[in-house]
């Protein structure tokens, strides 16, 4: 066990985190900021949920000199949520510092992130497209940036986000400490972020497995027709307390949430093309439990952190074993427990392999329930829970006077029968639409690059935009669907320039 107190922390630092709750580090944390107090640039592996915001936020924090009024640490995270949500990861550990911390973000009213930019924010959080859009309204100087931190680095040096980032580094001096974190870091990755850095230390937490061994994790296999049916069936039998259900483009996210509206469950969807506003709103009402479905594209597979997340459900498999990762790692953090689910076609079994492959972990293959199994599991679940509320002396007096008139009009067992059904959610026919989605097949496992990105590429929800040159850029939103994109070769690799 290693306590915050020995990894060289100031004594402001050590208050937040006691405040925070955090009794010991974990072992990313550990092992990181030792070294990234002693100036060194990192790249950090840890899994999902194994608390890397902090590893880097200390020590990021810890350098800022806050009689010095300049914009010294940048971090840059690939999606506008988890753009405001390390800010306020950052905030709380810089508060006993009093650092100021200016999260800024496509979507967000810019005269607004203008006028906050000129109270001298210590350091920004921002995603790439916002901070380029300031950097060229000279909004923003980073003149005096000492540390830069990608989050989910692998994405953010991935295809289509490296050129931004590289534009972004030519405003920040070459003398500065990098600190790229995320859970997966293929090789080519590797090598591109390797160009960015000054000998940097690689520290890897070692783990048998990429993904978290505390989220079990299963696959069924099952046709494209029958995914809406058994993915209500299992809602119905794993009765989760917040699920988030993982689809693969944003028609396929707006059809599902209202198809599980339908048939009555409490959805929402979050993708690339909502307002920025309503993107904030649904996530709060999941975070506070009134929708306890979300229905999302891979924009929230990275990096969010929602405590009460039990459940992770694949219902298309994605493009990348990465985005595998990802996603159900958005269950079984902090030392939780959690449940993912893979829905696979029998095209798909290759793209399974592929993910099986690249965690070192096998999916166990679970059959789909039949409609009895779900009547039946759901009928359990509830006696357990009536069984719970007498086994723990619940008050029942309100209830009973009605139990009693009850039982005298009927027998016992047909009304616990009764009670039962009434409780119980039976197959419901309403009709919904719910468009196919073409199988993600695995041709060939040595693709070039070119390939995998472009496919990739169409529903990549990022926030980022593509007026590359010169001038206010406007937010990009709205990508066209997969096939739509077939001709669009962005995914074009380029080699980045070493900028240190
Ligand atoms: N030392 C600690 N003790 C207890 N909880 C912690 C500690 N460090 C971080 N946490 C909490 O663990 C949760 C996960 O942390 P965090 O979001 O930083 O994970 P992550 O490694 O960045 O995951 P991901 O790869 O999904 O981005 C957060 O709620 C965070 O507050
Ligand atoms: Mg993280």
């Amino acid at each position: 066990m290693t306590t915050f107190r020995e990894l060289g922390l100031d004594e402001q630092l050590l208050n937040s985190v006691e405040k925070m709750g955090f009794e010991e580090a974990t072992p990313i944390q550990a092992q990181t900021i030792p070294v990234a107090l002693e100036g060194h640039d990192i790249i950090g592996q840890a899994q999902t949920g194994t608390g890397k915001t902090a590893a880097f936020g200390l020590p990021l924090i810890q350098k800022v000199n806050t009689k010095n009024d300049s914009i010294q640490g940048i971090v840059i995270a690939p999606t506008r949520e988890l753009a405001i949500q390390v800010s306020e990861e950052l905030y709380k550990i810089g508060f006993h510092k009093r650092v100021r911390i200016l999260p800024i973000y496509g979507g967000q009213d810019i005269n607004r992130q203008i006028r906050a930019l000129k109270k001298n924010p210590h350091i920004i959080v921002g995603t790439p497209g916002r901070i380029l859009d300031h950097i060229n309204r000279k909004t923003l100087r980073l003149q005096n940036v000492e540390t830069v931190v990608l989050d989910e680095a692998d994405e953010m040096l991935n295809m289509g986000f490296i050129e931004d980032i590289e534009a972004i580094l030519t405003d920040v001096p070459e003398e500065h400490q990098t600190l790229l974190f995320s859970a997966t870091m293929p090789d080519p990755i590797r090598r591109i972020a390797e160009r960015f850095m000054q000998e940097p230390k690689h520290i890897k937490v070692k783990a048998k497995e990429v993904t978290m061994p505390n989220i079990q994790q299963f696959y069924i296999e099952m046709q494209e027709k029958k995914k809406f049916d058994i993915l209500t069936r299992l809602l119905d039998i794993q009765s989760p307390e917040l699920a988030i259900i993982f689809g693969r483009t944003k028609r396929r996210v707006d059809e599902l949430s209202e198809a599980l509206n339908l048939r009555g469950y409490a959805a929402e969807g979050i993708h690339g093309d909502l307002s920025q506003a309503k993107r904030l709103s649904v996530l709060r009402k999941f975070k506070e439990g009134s929708i306890e479905v979300l229905v999302a594209t891979d924009v929230a597979a990275r990096g969010l952190d929602i405590s009460g997340v039990t459940h992770v459900y694949n219902f298309d498999i994605p493009q990348d074993p990465e985005s595998y990762v990802h996603r159900i790692g958005r269950t079984g953090r902090a030392g939780k427990t959690g449940l993912a689910m893979l829905f696979v076609t029998p095209r798909e079994i290759g793209q399974l392999k592929n993910i099986e492959r690249t965690t070192n972990r096998k999916i166990d293959r679970m059959k789909p329930p039949t409609l009895d199994e779900a009547l039946e599991k759901q009928q359990r679940l509830i006696a357990e829970k009536l069984s719970s509320i007498i086994e723990a002396g619940e008050n029942l007096s309100y209830y009973k006077r009605m139990a009693e008139e009850l039982l005298e009009e009927h027998e016992s067992v047909e009304l616990v029968a009764a009670a039962l059904k009434a409780m119980t959610k039976e197959p419901d026919s309403t009709p919904i639409k719910l468009t196919d989605e073409p199988p993600v097949v695995v041709r060939d496992r040595n693709r070039g690059r070119n390939d995998r990105n472009r496919s990739r590429g169409g529903e990549r929800d990022r926030d980022r935009n593509r007026n590359r040159k010169g001038g206010p850029r406007k937010e990009y939103s709205g990508q066209k669907s997969r096939n739509e994109n077939r001709g669009d070769n962005r995914g074009r690799s380029r080699k980045p320039s070493a900028t240190n």
